[in-house]
C-alpha cells in the first residue's frame, strides 16, 4: 500500500497546482473561519474543478451543522469529509449517510488516553488522522504546527487505515512514520512561510521527503 501525502489548507491556484504537480494524493480545503486558511464556497468551488481529479478533495470541517456541509458538498464535491470537532459516532453516521461520502476522523492525542475513543469512531469512520491536541486556548483544533509525542501510537493496534498529522515537516516525517506506522501523512504548517501562506518549494520538498521515506521503507520490507 503506498504512501498517502495530504496537504491541507490550500487556498491558491498557484500553490494548489504546485501540491498536483508534485504528486499529492490529497488536497484538503479547509472551511472553518477563525482559520487562516478557511475558503469561500466561491474559491473552494473554483479550486476544486482545479483539482479535475489529480487527487482526493478533503473538505475540513469543525462541528459544521447539515446546511454548511450541504453547501460545500454542492460548492465542492469532497471525496472525503474531514471531521476536525467534537463530532459524535452518531454524526459521523448520520453525515455518511446523509451525503454518500467517506469520513476521516480527526483523533486529538496528547496522552495515552487520548486513544481510548477509538473504537467507538473506528466502527464507523473510514479513516482516522490522528492530529496534535490543540492548546486549550487555541482559536482552532488543527493546523497549529505542533506535534504530539508519535510514540503513543507505537503500539496501536487499529483496522481502519490511519494518517499521522501535527507539526510535520520534510525533516521529521520520516521519523514520525517509522514510529506511527500511519499509512499517510498530512502538513498544513510545515509547508507555509506565514500562517496561511503555502510556500511552493516546502510543498514539493515534504512530498519529495514522503516518497523517499516511502521507498526506503519498501525497500527494507523486501530484504
Ligand atoms: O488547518 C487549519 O487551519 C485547521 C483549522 C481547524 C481545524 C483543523 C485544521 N487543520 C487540520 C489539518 O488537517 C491539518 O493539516 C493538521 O491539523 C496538521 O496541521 P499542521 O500541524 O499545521 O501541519
Amino acid at each position: 500500500m503506498s504512501l498517502l501525502v495530504k496537504i491541507c489548507g490550500l487556498s491558491t491556484r498557484e500553490t494548489l497546482e504546485t501540491a498536483l504537480d508534485a504528486g499529492a494524493d490529497m488536497v484538503g480545503f479547509v472551511f472553518f473561519p477563525p482559520s487562516p486558511r478557511h475558503l469561500s464556497l466561491e474559491l473552494g468551488r473554483d479550486l476544486g474543478r482545479q483539482v479535475n481529479r489529480r487527487a482526493l478533495k478533503v473538505a475540513l470541517t469543525v462541528d459544521a451543522d447539515d446546511a454548511t456541509l450541504d453547501n460545500i458538498m454542492d460548492a465542492l464535491s469532497p471525496d472525503i469529509f474531514q471531521l476536525h470537532g467534537r463530532e459524535s459516532v452518531a454524526r459521523l453516521r448520520d453525515i455518511k449517510q446523509r451525503f454518500g461520502r467517506p469520513v476521516m476522523k480527526a483523533v486529538p492525542v496528547a496522552i495515552s488516553a487520548d486513544l481510548a475513543v477509538l473504537p467507538g469512531y473506528a466502527a464507523v469512520a473510514d479513516r482516522i488522522l490522528f492530529d496534535a491536541r490543540a492548546p486549550k486556548d487555541a482559536t482552532r483544533p488543527g493546523g497549529l504546527g505542533e506535534p504530539f509525542d508519535w510514540h503513543l501510537l507505537e503500539n496501536l493496534d487499529l483496522k481502519l487505515p490511519y494518517m499521522v498529522s501535527g507539526g510535520l515537516h520534510a525533516g521529521n516525517l520520516t521519523e514520525a512514520l517509522r514510529l506511527t506506522r500511519a499509512g499517510g501523512v498530512d502538513v498544513s504548517s510545515g509547508v507555509e512561510s506565514a500562517p496561511g501562506v503555502k510556500d511552493p518549494e516546502m510543498i514539493k520538498a515534504f512530498i519529495r521527503a514522503a516518497r523517499a521515506s516511502q521507498d526506503a521503507s519498501q525497500e527494507l520490507s523486501v530484504r
